[in-house]
């Protein structure tokens, strides 16, 4: 019986593989064999089925009731004004590692997941097509805009066939490392802006930038995800910082990841009635898509005119036209949207931990001056593959500060998670943004030690203690999400990370001496909460 499912499961990927050929690497990767057979087999003598048969039935676990909800979330409601990060841990407190939260207003249930082993089994059976709940209110802005510009494809927005479909054209042009070429050098024009942006913002006495340097990260944020997305140098970074059209995007950006909580988790009458939150929301996705429309336009004119020759290529943007105007369109939005906030908190963070840790800097310098020894020479893509420690720097930051207050997914199978049997399609919120800063998984959690993620060898701390990150479960970090429905944007942010701390620990000495106590705030992604007032000190 069990290999009369093995060989349907199996069946059932092939010919799915024949349409998403290029995905056939990272499902052989993610799908173990452990979890692939999982998928509704309850057959009888399937070790699956004797576990899920031991399981306590779904309605047993502990659960916040619909009235607790409803109430909680009413004005003077225990969870009115909490983060979602700290109303899912409040609920811990009170249930546990594993607790439902009720769908209210038409909304699915959901059950909140704290425990590393049912990451693991939600993630390894998601299957090919993994459904990220959560973004209904996108979609259902999509499907209702008036001009049915969304009408055949609502981009990675969407979920199942639709969603794979979209990412399938979208992954080779801004996944696959040959098109790197593409963005270094706009991401680099913009950043060496930064530089010389810090060198007049900075006080010149203390040398310490202004208490609102997060507003500049913003903008180098913006900046380089608009050169890729649009094609187009704002320069609000500096040049042009008063450019409305840039002002607009940045600022309705913002607004619309508020709304995605408070229309997604919160309850709310939005699909019934046009509530002033939704009403904002759509507002805000308006506006971001006439600008989005009206680069992409532009850019279609400019090539139009000067058609790139044969096998030339100049932008992602103009790949991306290749493929056609729409799905243009539809890949620069999802990627404003997805990109600016938390790639700035990302650079803080690593801006942060690398400031409060002179020792590691200064190993950082010397790995980065053996590379590039004279301060003005450009990164390459060739002189970029030899920088463990700086891609081990960026890592430890994303571990001590995560990003995301953890991930969602729908459980692609029928699973037992804590002991409890969670039916296939059930909402899960993976919260997992405080494992990596546990004592039980990474030692000496709350310190900065960017050679846990180097090779065995070198995976020893200052004072001889290894700390390597190698045998840790790998699904309590996962800063850019987890297999095919993973971040589509990590190589375009891991290399702007990278150009940024490379390029200011080349040209400065970074301090900050200021408490960095409940540095972030956490709402569905992190948000610096304290001024970033770093000193920039030149080098020579
Ligand atoms: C440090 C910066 C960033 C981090 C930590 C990050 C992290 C993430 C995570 C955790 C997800 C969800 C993945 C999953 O469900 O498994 C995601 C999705 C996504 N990210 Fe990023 N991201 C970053 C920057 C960017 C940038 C720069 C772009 C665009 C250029 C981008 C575009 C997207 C898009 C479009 C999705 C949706 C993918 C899909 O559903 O198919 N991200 N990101």
């Amino acid at each position: 019986m069990s290999t009369f499912w093995n060989s349907r499961v199996a069946g059932t990927v092939v010919t799915r593989l024949r349409l998403f050929s290029g995905e056939q690497q990272q499902l052989q990767k993610y799908q173990c064999a452990k979890y692939s057979t999982v998928s509704n087999a309850k057959t009888e003598n399937s070790v699956f089925d004797l576990e899920w048969q031991q399981a306590l039935p779904y309605k047993s676990m502990p659960k916040l009731s619909r009235y607790q909800m409803l109430r909680g979330f009413l004005k003077g409601g225990e969870f009115v004004d909490l983060s979602l990060n700290d109303f899912l841990f409040k609920c811990r407190e009170r249930f546990g590692d594993i607790y439902r939260m009720p769908g209210v207003i038409g909304q699915p249930d959901s059950v909140v997941l704290f425990n590393v082993n049912d990451f693991e089994k939600v993630y390894r059976t998601e299957g090919i097509w993994p459904n990220r709940p959560g973004t209904d209110a996108v979609r259902y802005y999509r499907e209702n805009r008036k001009d049915g510009f969304f009408a055949e494809t609502l981009g990675l927005n969407d979920n199942g066939e639709k969603w794979a479909k979209f990412r399938h054209v979208v992954n080779p042009v801004l996944m696959q490392p040959k098109n790197a070429k593409l963005y270094l050098d706009p991401l680099q024009k913009v950043n060496l802006e930064f530089i010389e942006r810090i060198r007049e913002i900075r006080d010149p006495l203390t040398l310490e930038v202004p208490e609102n340097f997060l507003e500049d990260i913003n903008h180098l944020a913006f900046d380089s995800v608009a050169v890729v997305a649009l094609d187009h140098e704002f320069g609000l970074l500096r040049r042009n910082p008063d450019c409305a059209e840039a002002k607009v995007l940045c600022e309705h950006m913002s607004a619309f990841l508020k709304s995605i909580y408070d229309l997604g988790i919160k309850p709310s009458f939005y699909k019934y009635i046009q509530t002033p939150t939704y009403k904002r929301f759509a507002k805000s996705m308006d506006l971001m898509f006439d600008v989005t429309n009206r680069y992409v336009n532009a850019a279609l004119e400019r090539l139009e005119k000067n058609p790139s020759k044969e096998g030339e290529e100049r932008s992602v943007l103009e790949k991306l036209l290749k493929i056609n105007r729409k799905t243009a369109i539809v890949m620069a939005i999802d990627m404003l949207t997805a990109a600016v906030d938390g790639s700035s908190s990302a650079l803080a963070a690593v801006l942060l931990c690398i400031a409060r840790n002179p020792t590691k800097q200064q190993k950082l310098r010397e790995e980065l001056l053996a590379v590039l020894p004279n301060k003005h020479e450009r990164f390459t893509v060739e002189n970029m593959k030899n920088l463990p420690y700086l891609r081990a720097c960026i890592k430890e930051a994303l571990r001590i500060y995560p990003l995301a207050f953890g991930n969602v997914r729908e459980t692609g199978a029928d699973l037992v998670l804590s002991g409890y049997r969670v039916p296939k399609g059930t909402s899960a919120l993976i919260s997992s943004n405080m494992l990596p800063n546990e004592a039980l998984f990474f030692p000496r959690p709350r310190e900065f030690i960017p050679e846990r993620w180097l090779r065995k060898s070198d995976a020893v701390s200052a004072d001889g203690e290894r700390v390597l990150a190698e045998n840790v479960n790998k699904f309590i970090n996962l800063p850019f999400g987890f297999g095919p429905r993973s971040c589509v944007g990590r190589r375009i942010a891991e290399l702007e990370m990278e150009l940024t701390l490379g390029n200011l620990v080349r040209n400065f000495e970074i301090e900050f001496n200021h408490s960095t106590k409940n540095a972030f705030k956490y709402h569905l992604i992190s948000a610096p909460a304290i001024p970033l007032k770093f000193k920039f000190v030149d080098l020579k």
